[in-house]
């Protein structure tokens, strides 16, 4: 089975990439993963300056996930413009995650990616949980509202956004109708971590992180099936935009299932931080295996052909 897809019009030969945050903080880590057989990768969210991020324990792996409060911990947004600046293209596609602390600052860092005029794709995060004092725009649908009219605007080239899970179809269909609006707002990734879960240790009565009193953003396989309804909401809601599927990706058939439920590319974030960038050998290799015990050929023959009962 084959599967080389493309996205955007540009081809990939294949489907998965890193989730921003994960293994992509700097530049050895992305020199991995554009080493590795990943289809594409995404640098780590950036702000206007470097960030230290939140104090240790700030992320733990669990036996069903993991649990982080980094605190946006990056080298700042020009260290990534400089990594997309040099970066192969031919080789596969780079996108440029962005999550400004303010309006002002996404407006300068966007600005600063078109003057590059770089052919990396722009990801706005939206919906970062960790940062103390700041809500993330992607609960705020006013904020997020403005964020995208004058970020659609001062970019003026096809981007997207990753987005928070929703849990309610009022606010899939809110969100949805917000997304709808912007044409070159191109690509839609759901989800980001489920925010603010709290982790227990039972033997020490205690947290499992330090920062915001242990409470944290879950990944793995807890945000499974809440990754999938999001892709597949969206998917629905937003048929003239491309869907990016990302949470709780540890196996071929996870792959398989957010294919199925929309997505055109998959993220792998959790699983890839335990296993490293081999883990997109592993992925492509059951996804493949998958393909032809149902005798698929191509990545199109099942994409987003979820039945219903
Ligand atoms: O704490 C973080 O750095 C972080 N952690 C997440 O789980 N999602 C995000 O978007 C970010 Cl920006």
């Amino acid at each position: 089975p084959e599967l080389a897809t493309t996205f955007l019009e540009q081809p990939l030969d294949n489907p998965l990439m890193n989730a921003a945050g994960v293994w992509c903080t700097l530049a050895a880590q992305l020199d991995a993963l554009v080493e590795s057989s990943a289809g594409a990768a995404v640098t780590k969210s950036c702000t206007l300056s470097r960030r230290d991020g939140n104090p240790e324990p700030r992320y733990r792996a669990l036996p069903l996930g993991s649990i982080n409060s980094m605190g946006l911990p990056n080298e700042g947004h020009v260290y990534y413009l400089d990594y997309a600046a040099c970066h192969d293209y031919e080789r596969k596609p780079l996108f440029v995650s962005v999550s400004g602390l303010s309006l002002d600052d996404n407006l300068t860092i966007v600005a600063a990616l078109r003057e590059a005029v770089l052919p990396a794709f722009l990801e706005l995060n939206l919906s970062c949980p960790n940062v103390e004092g700041k809500p993330q725009p992607g609960y705020d649908f006013e904020a997020m509202d403005q964020f995208l009219a004058e970020v659609a605007t001062a970019y003026r080239r096809p981007f997207g956004v990753k987005l928070p899970p929703y849990f309610d179809f009022v606010h899939f269909d809110n969100a949805a109708e917000i997304l709808n609006r912007y044409d070159n707002l191109a690509f839609i990734t759901c989800i980001n971590s489920i925010g603010n879960g709290l982790v227990i240790d039972t033997e020490s009565e205690s947290t499992v992180i330090r920062p915001k009193d242990g409470f944290g953003g879950l990944g793995g396989d807890y945000v499974l099936p809440t990754a999938l309804a999001n892709v597949n909401a969206f998917h629905r809601r937003c048929p003239g935009k491309t869907i990016i599927g990302c949470g709780g990706v540890s196996t071929g058939e996870h792959v398989f299932q957010h294919l199925l439920a929309g997505a055109t590319l998959v993220q792998v974030g959790t699983a890839l931080h335990e296993e490293g960038p081999s883990i997109f050998d592993r992925l492509q290799k059951e996804l493949r295996e998958l393909m032809a015990k149902k005798g698929y050929t191509r990545i199109e023959d099942f994409r987003g052909r979820l039945k219903t009962l």
